[in-house]
């Protein structure tokens, strides 16, 4: 077995405090700590350059070591109040927005020349897009019920219900959302403590996740900023359902959102695993509908709760147009020619390009076949003719339909976090497109696979950054790649 590296700085499990000096990608802050035997690098997600922090660190090596965050003890000069209920999902929140769009490009910059090889990745460079919303942007919110709460005050657990989002770095226990978190709808979250009281008066036990037992589980909502309605699903374990009072809570409902209230849905989920999802489970809606619909580009998408999609829309009608600026530069390889748009999703991007061109058929694969079930859907609601949408896992299909080697000049790729496969991607570049819009909501998994199209032959000739989801690490990456 190789031998451990050790360094002389710091051990695993120690808890340290330390001071922030620069920002990596993926929202690593970088700490330094300095003594006798010289200098050595502590990466702390989660934090940003100015901020003093107490972490614990949990992975060390000769070179760095890496943290999991505690506390913030001193805040950055940089950071601005805000007058939002601070929540794990958006550590960035006091950072004015300009500086995160810098930390954010620099940062995935700097990885393209590292992990990519693009050393000239700044001449390509084309647009940083920033979101149209800085606050209130997102459409969906998973807000979970604990048995455990995390009391600010006395930084520490304690045994009383709580509805709201998971400590950071915890499984077991929550904090309570009291009001507007700056990042989904003000009136839900101003009205969240409400329906807590309610599920609190009913006497049903919250999920205790140590002991695997409880009855209330996930409230989710998500919105649609085209009706301004909202659509929510009340996710419990089964067994104590015939004394739930959902009338009266369908009644709370309506009395808190009135008529922005679309439907309700419960869903009932026995599943025991800490990673167990909100949708996952048994659906019965309640009252109402069990969609809402949303407008991108002039189009209109029915969403079910289960079906993916752009959690920021106004952002993602942003990033929609680059792909098709990038696809549509040569018109001559998109109109009246076959287009992929791979790993598509409910197939907004395919569908928006279809009704923007001439002549295009559009293939759109993906694996969900509920969001290909939705894509079919949406195409004929808004009469798009010209697209076949195929539930299937991208490298199979592309084995499957052999047909479409050498016939195809444009492929619109949008994979999830973990990027391309190897195998899948040989498979794509198989098909020998001259020109591919690839779009990745993980610069890193992108960055990587640019080596391997690189060395197939493709060069970057564009590259944008959107920034979907303000105040967090994520940023959203579109290149176009040319042969
Ligand atoms: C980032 S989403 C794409 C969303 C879509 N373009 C949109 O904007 O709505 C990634 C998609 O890849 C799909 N997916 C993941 N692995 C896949 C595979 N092996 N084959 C096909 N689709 C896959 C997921 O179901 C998901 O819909």
């Amino acid at each position: 077995m190789p031998k451990r590296e050790r360094n002389k700085f710091v051990k695993r499990g120690e808890i340290i405090s330390i001071t922030i000096e620069d920002y990596a990608f993926g929202g690593k802050g970088i700490g330094r700590i300095r003594n006798e035997e010289g200098e050595f690098v502590v990466f702390v997600p989660n934090t940003l350059p100015g901020q003093t922090v107490r972490c614990q660190i949990n992975k060390t090596s000769k070179r760095y070591a890496e943290a999991k965050l505690f506390d913030v003890l001193e805040t950055s000069d940089q950071e601005k109040d805000v007058p939002f209920q601070a929540i794990p999902g958006a550590p960035y929140i006091k950072l004015p927005i300009e500086i995160q769009h810098k930390y954010k490009k620099t940062s995935t910059l700097e990885l393209f020349k590292r992990i990519g090889k693009v050393e000239n990745i700044e001449d390509l460079f084309d647009e940083f897009i920033a979101s149209p919303e800085v606050f209130h942007y997102r459409n969906k919110m998973e807000y979970g019920f604990s048995a455990i709460r995390y009391d600010f005050e006395q930084k520490t657990d304690v045994d009383e219900f709580a509805l709201g989002f998971k400590k950071r770095g915890t499984w077991w226990c929550a904090e309570n959302l009291d009001k507007d978190s700056g990042l989904f709808d003000a009136q839900v979250e101003n009205n969240l403590k409400h329906i807590r009281q309610f599920c609190i008066d009913s006497g049903l036990e919250p999920w205790h996740a140590p002991q695997k037992k409880g009855f209330f589980r996930y409230f989710v909502i998500r919105k649609s900023y085209k009706t301004n309605q909202i659509l929510c699903n009340l996710v419990t374990t089964s067994p104590q359902i015939s004394h739930f009072d959902m009338d009266g809570f369908v009644a709370l409902l309506k009395e808190l959102f009135g008529d922005r209230i679309a439907g309700l849905i419960h869903t009932t989920n026995d599943e025991i695993g800490d990673r167990t999802l909100a949708v996952t489970g048994n659906e019965r809606l309640i009252f109402g509908e069990d969609r809402i619909v949303e407008n991108l580009l002039g189009l209109n998408f029915e969403i079910s709760m289960k079906s993916f999609f752009q959690t920021n829309p106004k952002s993602a009608e942003k990033l929609y147009s680059k792909v098709i600026d990038y696809a549509l530069e040569k018109a001559e390889t998109v109109n009246g020619k076959i287009v992929m748009d791979l790993f598509c999703g409910t197939g907004t991007i395919g569908q928006i390009l279809a009704s923007k061109t001439t002549g295009t058929q559009i293939i759109g694969v993906d694996i969900v076949a509920d969001a290909i079930k939705d894509a079919k859907k949406n195409a004929e609601r808004n009469g798009i003719k010209g697209v076949d949408f195929y539930a299937a896992d991208v490298g199979k299909f592309l084995v499957e339909y052999p047909q479409y080697k050498g016939k195809i000049e444009t492929i619109v790729l949008d994979p999830p976090r973990a990027g391309i496969a190897p195998k899948t991607l040989d498979k794509v570049i198989k098909i020998g497109a001259s020109r591919m819009v690839y779009v990745s909501c993980n610069p890193a998994t992108q960055a990587r696979d640019t080596e391997i199209l690189r060395q197939a032959g493709y060069k970057i000739s564009k590259m944008s950054l959107v920034d979907q989801f303000p105040h967090t690490a994520h940023i959203e990456s579109i290149i176009l790649f040319e042969k």
